[in-house]
């Protein structure tokens, strides 16, 4: 990057790499090795490792800042981070110096890298998608910064009692996390509340009505740095999260007349905003404190970026030329108003103006097609919070409406379909629809998404503007899931094709031939062995669950969400009990085969809790049944995260990709699976079609109904009961439940699940069950020859390099952000 560096680097080798540590666990962390904490020395070695990427990251900010180059700022209300620790002596190339120079002194990196606490700053798949963005773009060496909330909770910490779920707040700060930097000197203040007063500005003709906001209350929001270091390539980008404080954390006045509460009550107020992550995936939560969230962390980034990464002066007017804000869902879109507020309030610049920057600098990913969603603000509650941008937000609808009556004609209807504010069940603001009209492009996250969001989510704003419109299949970072999570298979492929894949995961088809040649599948499946090993030692040190070596692994780890439907993967499991306790199965015939579950449930989410413990339950009994536990084995470990899935995910032989099609926008564990050479069971649903395309039909388990057919079985009327009447297996499957198999024979436990099945079925369970046991059943015939299914499994593996999340964000530079890597 510069000639001249602007710090110096530890010396890249194992003495080096000693002399740091011992610094820093003598002069920072003030204790000595032999007195030393496991604490102690984790801390101590996180900090080595910073200071190994820390010249990088001073270079390349001082570059952005120097050169200025169009960059992306991705706002995103959630970053499901992942432990830090690996992937920097990753990125570093310190794994080897590191666990040399630490056995040196008696300790051991496998120790000490159990001691990180995972931020789980996030709820799932979007939240993990933008970790694995930033990933990639600091990889690219693309000019960029990612903005989030540093939560002092992250999502909730699973726990079972009899089966069913408990949460208890995630305390991930309680240790520190060495991997952050607080800025309170950059402290950013942030409005809310009061009211707006209209003024004029400017005499006579020039006179012009203009509204300033004076607000009832504020708070400061203070950035965290979190370095986000590209893999071996110099660069190290940044990750800045904000934490709410109040603007006067404690007032001595009041605090002397005795009231203590109330002296702190600001800050405890504050603090409040950035306390803990609404755990709801995909059915989003509209409680005043999440809009406070959203537009908090809005304000401090759009404030950020003008203030400290532009230079003194610059012309706004250009803005566009040197960002875009890309909207991960519509958590953050309260940005387009906040940032019209900026430019006409703060800068004055006259409306039209404003519009014309505004309209350039964003763009959104719309991540779902559940109805329910899609979120909706109250103007009573938008209005009380931010009545400025309401304000805003209503003369942008104004001036959008005139725009279709004048290409559309007077048609009110849909008008009324398409304002941005709608009029019922209450006046609302429709955050998708102020997103699609002020971005420069929306995009959906897989190719059957984005056709659905043109043909039907947002059709009367892709025939008003079919441009806008584009899709950008989600990716996974190789590094992180398949260099650092499968380190067997990782040295497999780069002796078959050189390492090159890890920044180039295309280069991934140059292992086509190796599926035909039986020594490297022999070699691929001692790989899958050994990950399994490593699971069931995980499983056991971790959770106390027991789960044999040598069966087929069968995974589905993902939220638990009723369209995800969890509730076939357990109705296959009860009905192969079934079938096997009853005789109708030769248990000898049968492949033996372990069921992996892992799944949160949003707190709210009662039939979700209740789907979970029937899992559990239905695991106690198969597992305890002297016939069927010889064949088949539930686990389902509590807490599933981001580090769990580094473990499961190389450990698997099927991945369970089930959700009705139409459902699931595209899912990214599918991808991470195939990555790791684990085959799919699945629907045309989210980018299993493009997975399915990719790898081939031979090398899929497809079945179920296309997301056609289920439109027009639910438009035509649904009646799950009669799949139930007409399939004697399923029937019986779900009578076990409702006669109270799983739950010592009381039947009211479960009624709730059955009665759901057997009368809504939403998600058409039913509907799709004898077509996923017909593919099981071919899943089962295939797992006995261990040659063709291994030939697939590699074939999987060299044939999704397409799924990397660097090929998402050449498709984001290209289609939608206009900007490119910074070269040296
Ligand atoms: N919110 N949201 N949406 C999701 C996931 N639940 O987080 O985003 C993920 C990331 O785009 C998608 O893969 C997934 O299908 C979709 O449901």
């Amino acid at each position: 990057m510069t000639d001249t560096p602007l710090i110096s680097s530890p010396e890249h080798s194992v003495e080096g790499f000693v002399r740091e540590f011992l610094r820093e666990l003598n002069f920072t962390q003030g204790t000595v090795l032999e007195r030393a904490s496991t604490n102690d020395t984790y801390l101590a070695l996180a900090r080595t490792v910073r200071h190994y990427l820390m010249a990088r990251w001073m270079e390349t900010t001082t570059a952005h800042y120097r050169r200025q180059p169009k960059a992306v700022a991705y706002l995103s209300a959630e970053f499901l981070l992942g432990r830090q620790l690996d992937n920097a002596l990753l990125a570093a190339d310190l794994e080897e110096i590191a666990a040399e120079a630490l056995a040196s002194l008696g300790l051991d990196l496998d120790v000490l890298r159990q001691a990180e606490v995972e931020p789980g700053l996030g709820n799932g798949g979007l939240g993990r998608l933008a970790a694995c963005f930033i990933d990639s773009l600091a990889t690219m060496s693309v000019p960029a910064i990612g903005y989030g909330i540093r939560y002092e909770y992250g999502i909730f910490r699973q726990t079972f009692v009899d089966g069913r779920q408990f949460e208890e707040p995630d305390h991930w700060l309680d240790n520190g996390s060495p991997w952050e930097f607080a800025h309170p000197e950059h402290e950013v203040t942030v409005s809310f509340g009061g009211h707006t007063e209209k003024y004029t500005e400017g005499e006579g003709e020039d006179a012009v009505e203009r509204s300033r906001w004076v607000p009832g209350w504020q708070v400061l929001g203070v950035p965290y740095n979190y370095m986000v270091p590209g893999y071996r390539n110099g660069r190290v980008n940044t990750l800045r999260l904000w934490s709410a404080r109040a603007t006067h954390a404690f007032d001595l006045k009041i605090f002397n007349y005795g009231d203590y509460a109330e002296a702190v009550r600001a800050q405890t107020f504050a603090e409040n905003i950035t306390k803990v992550l609404y755990p709801e995936d995909s059915t989003p939560q509209g409680k005043e404190l999440r809009l406070q969230q959203q537009y908090f962390f809005v304000a401090c980034s759009l404030r950020d970026f003008i203030d400290q990464l532009l230079p003194e002066g610059f012309d706004l007017h250009r803005l566009h030329e040197r960002i875009c804000f890309q909207l991960n869902d519509t958590h953050p879109v309260i940005a387009v108003p906040e940032l019209m507020r900026i430019l006409v309030d703060d800068h004055g610049f006259a409306w039209d103006e404003a519009w014309e920057v505004t309209r350039r600098c964003f763009a959104y990913t719309c991540h779902t097609l559940l109805p329910e969603a899609l979120e909706v603000w109250p103007v009573e509650l938008l209005g009380r919070l931010l009545p400025r941008h309401l304000e805003i937000i209503y003369r942008i609808n104004d001036e959008f409406l005139d725009e279709v009556r004048e290409t559309f004609g007077d048609d009110e209807l849909l008008v009324r379909r398409m304002s941005i504010i709608a009029e019922h069940p209450f006046r609302a603001v429709r955050m998708a629809h102020l997103a699609t009209v002020a971005a420069t492009k929306v995009n959906g996250v897989a190719e059957l998404h984005s056709q659905l969001l043109r043909d039907k989510v947002l059709a009367d704003f892709a025939n008003l503007w079919p441009d806008k419109f584009t899709n950008v299949t989600n990716g996974v970072t190789p590094r992180r899931f398949v260099r650092l999570a499968n380190p067997g298979l990782s040295a497999l492929v780069t002796e078959a094709i050189g390492d090159g894949w890890v920044t180039d995961l295309d280069r991934l088809r140059e292992l086509e031939p190796f599926a035909d040649d039986p020594e490297f599948r022999r070699r691929f499946r001692e790989v899958k062995s050994a990950n399994k090993q490593r699971l069931v030692e995980l499983l056991e040190r971790r959770d106390g669950i027991t789960v044999p070596t040598d069966t087929m692994l069968d995974v589905m780890v993902k939220r638990l969400h009723e369209y995800k439907r969890q509730t076939l993967k357990i109705l296959h499991v009860i009905s192969l009990y079934d079938r096997i306790v009853s005789g109708e199965l030769d248990v000898d015939q049968v492949v033996p085969r372990t069921i992996v579950f892992g799944a949160k449930a949003a707190p709210g989410y009662v039939m979700a809790k209740e789907i979970i413990a029937l899992i559990n339950h239905v695991g106690t009994v198969v597992n305890a049944h002297p016939v069927a536990s010889r064949v088949l084995h539930v686990a389902f470990p509590a807490n599933y995260d981001v580090t769990v899935a580094e473990t499961l995910v190389p450990a698997a032989d099927l991945s369970e990709q089930i959700s009705l099609a139409g459902k699931e926008a595209s899912g990214t564990g599918n991808m991470k699976f195939a990555l790791n050479g684990a085959l799919t069971i699945g629907t045309d649903d989210g980018a299993n079609v493009e997975i399915r395309q990719l790898v081939g039909d031979d090398h899929f388990f497809l079945f179920g109904l296309t997301e056609p057919e289920a439109a027009a079985i639910a438009e035509t009327g649904y009646r799950p009961s009669a799949y139930y009447e007409e399939n004697p297996t399923l029937r019986r499957a779900l009578d076990l439940v409702a006669k109270g198999e799983f739950s010592g024979g009381d039947r009211s436990v479960f009624e709730p699940v059955v009665s759901n099945l057997l009368g809504e079925d939403r998600f058409m369970v039913l509907a799709d069950f004898q077509s996923y046991l017909d593919a099981q059943d071919r899943v089962e015939a295939y797992y006995r020859d261990p040659e063709a299914w291994s030939r697939s499994a590699v074939l999987n593996v060299a044939r999704s390099g397409f799924f990397s999340s660097d090929r998402s964000m050449r498709d984001y530079l290209d289609r939608i952000w206009h900007a490119e890597p910074l070269g040296d």
